[in-house]
């Protein structure tokens, strides 16, 4: 059936009437209507329709323009999957497609659905025409082969797919997310686009908030989170040879790294931890006996970061992958797709060529990378957070409630009001936080970026629970659904929902909220002048 053959609305008109086995025998069409211009077919599909048949067969749907009905139901996506599509069997003359899909890589043309920079009309100080260069090349990225990996892996539970990490690695990708340094060094960076040189943290910072618009959390931990923090550590600390060979091994996608920290014994009370690494006599291995708990990317992980008890306090190890030590998946709120497990280490023997860092200063090999991990966080949460305030927009403009649309109430204004001024806020508080990152060196940023950090995540995450919970208001049941409607529905309004669900792990991970605020208020107590008072 050709897709441009035109019906006058007064030919669709007179197809109101549902199909029945007659129908469906004879062929007889009895069931169109109209969708932003374009004639459907339901009548064999309207027993199929998961919404139900009847809601087909209303007078101002059967054999008429359902444009906004339809739009006040279903995401535009529906009418993009092809065993939809296909219903489609003409068009209304006179009439064109008014609603399109934005394109892959594109820009969104939504009020506050992208950061200022990113928005005609509006002025940076801090990105160069190399950053939007690097941008518009990483969201097509992002979006053509991250996306549908992220959407399948959200569903099925697996981990990322390996033809993704090789397609990161192809682009050095990997490397890049380690932001700017020496292990760029004579690397190709996005096919030549940035010179190892020349990348900086705000590059780093737009591979962050690219990411963190795929909206699934499990997923992009389970894209290289672990790694992110466990790699740091032998970057910094492990003997050249070991360390070169790890780096080259997770810069081309082939092994994996995860942080192992936290035991159900001990969360963040390192000091309590009581996983131990004791010398063999002849002073050549540790042997390592304990759990651990809550391990991002644990359960594929290759090589492990350990923090472990010893004699003088705490040591960090390299474990690699070996009998004796086991994973077991944890299911957690958000997917599996991250591979967040359960380790046990029987016996484990590990070379003393492993331990990263002095054997008395496990604490300090940890901390080294918490600042440049929960500004990576925030970078991606606020992202995250700015495509649920897209999504609300979107819904508030499409959806009709007693007869008017939902942004006609006053109550729903004022959440995206409230929403809008927390995306704002933050996303202009991390570029100055950035802007400082670039311009500081290792030791000047522990001394001066510590606070603001902490500050920074712990506001991103405690606004992006206010987003959530407000989201879920503007989008009523729809923003709590994964089912109910069978499998669909999953994937309907699967940002609100998930994002609701998923949105404490930024709040728990790389240091709870209160624990950094806290943070931050101690360093500034600490540089307060001594002749100081009121
Ligand atoms: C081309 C025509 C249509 C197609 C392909 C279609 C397809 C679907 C699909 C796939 C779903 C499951 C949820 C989702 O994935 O969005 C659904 C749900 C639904 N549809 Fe349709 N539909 C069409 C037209 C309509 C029309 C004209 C109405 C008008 C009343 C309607 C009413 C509903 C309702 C009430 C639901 C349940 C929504 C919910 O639970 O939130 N559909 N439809």
């Amino acid at each position: 059936m050709s897709k441009t053959k035109q019906y006058t609305k007064e030919e669709i008109a007179t197809h109101n009437k549902p199909g029945d086995l007659a129908s469906f025998l004879s062929l007889e069409v009895l069931l169109w209507i109209v969708v932003d211009s374009k004639v459907y077919d339901l009548s064999r599909f309207g027993a199929m329709h998961p919404g139900g048949f009847a809601v087909l067969l209303d007078d101002e749907v059967a054999g008429q323009d359902a444009t906004d009905t339809f739009f006040s139901l279903h995401r535009h996506e529906v009418l993009l999957r092809p065993q939809y599509a296909r219903l489609q069997i003409g068009v209304v003359p006179g009439e064109t497609e008014q609603i399109k899909p934005r394109a892959i890589g594109a820009k969104s043309e939504i009020p506050y659905a992208e950061p200022t920079w990113l928005t005609p009309g509006y002025h940076s100080p801090y990105y160069t025409d190399a950053h939007r260069k690097f941008q518009v090349a990483f969201r097509e990225f992002v979006e053509r082969v991250v996306l549908p990996d992220a959407q399948a892996r959200e569903e099925d539970g697996k981990r990322p797919s390996q033809s993704v990490f090789d397609e990161m690695a192809k682009l050095n990708i990997i490397a890049m997310r380690f932001g700017p340094g020496k292990h760029l060094e004579g690397r190709t960076l996005m096919n030549g686009l940035v010179k190892p040189e020349e990348f900086d943290c705000f590059h780093e910072l737009i591979m962050a908030q690219e990411l963190g618009r795929l909206n699934a959390r499990g997923y992009t931990d389970g894209l290289g989170g672990g790694t992110a923090i466990g790699l740091p550590p032998i970057i910094n600390f492990a003997q050249p040879a070991l360390r070169d060979r790890i780096v080259e091994e997770v810069f081309s996608g082939q092994k994996f790294v995860c942080l192992a920290i936290t035991e159900a014994f001990a969360g963040s009370d390192v000091a309590g931890l009581r996983c131990t690494a004791k010398k063999t006599e002849d002073g050549k291995h540790w042997i390592v006996n304990g759990t651990k708990k809550w391990i991002t990317n644990g359960a594929f992980a290759d090589y492990f970061t350990v923090g472990c008890r010893n004699e003088k306090g705490m040591v960090v190890l390299c474990i690699e992958r070996q009998e004796g030590l086991e994973t077991k998946l944890i299911k957690t709120s958000y997917s599996t797709a991250a591979g967040t497990a359960y380790i046990t280490f029987d016996n484990v023997k590990v070379p003393v060529e492993n331990t990263l860092g002095p054997e008395d200063k496990g604490l300090h090999v940890i901390l080294s990378n918490f600042n440049h991990e929960r500004w990576g966080m925030a970078c991606a949460n606020i992202s995250s957070q700015r495509v649920i305030v897209e999504e609300c927009f979107k819904w508030a403009n499409q959806r009709k409630a007693f007869g008017k649309p939902l942004n006609s109430q006053p109550v729903i204004r004022a959440k995206l009001a409230q929403m809008v001024a927390r995306i704002e806020s933050a996303q202009n508080w991390l570029e100055n936080v950035t802007y400082q990152m670039n311009n500081m060196s290792y030791n000047q940023q522990s001394d001066k970026l510590a606070g603001q950090i902490a500050f920074l995540k712990m506001y991103s995450t405690h606004t992006s629970q206010e987003t959530a919970a407000d989201a879920v208001q503007v989008f009523g049941g729809r923003g709590i659904t994964r089912s109910g409607m069978g499998k669909f529905i999953e994937h309907v309004l699967t940002a609100t929902e998930q994002y609701h669900r998923t949105v404490p792990f930024d709040a728990v991970l790389g240091g709870a909220e209160d624990v950094l605020g806290d943070l931050g208020v101690r360093q500034a107590l600490r540089k307060m002048p001594k002749d100081s008072r009121l």
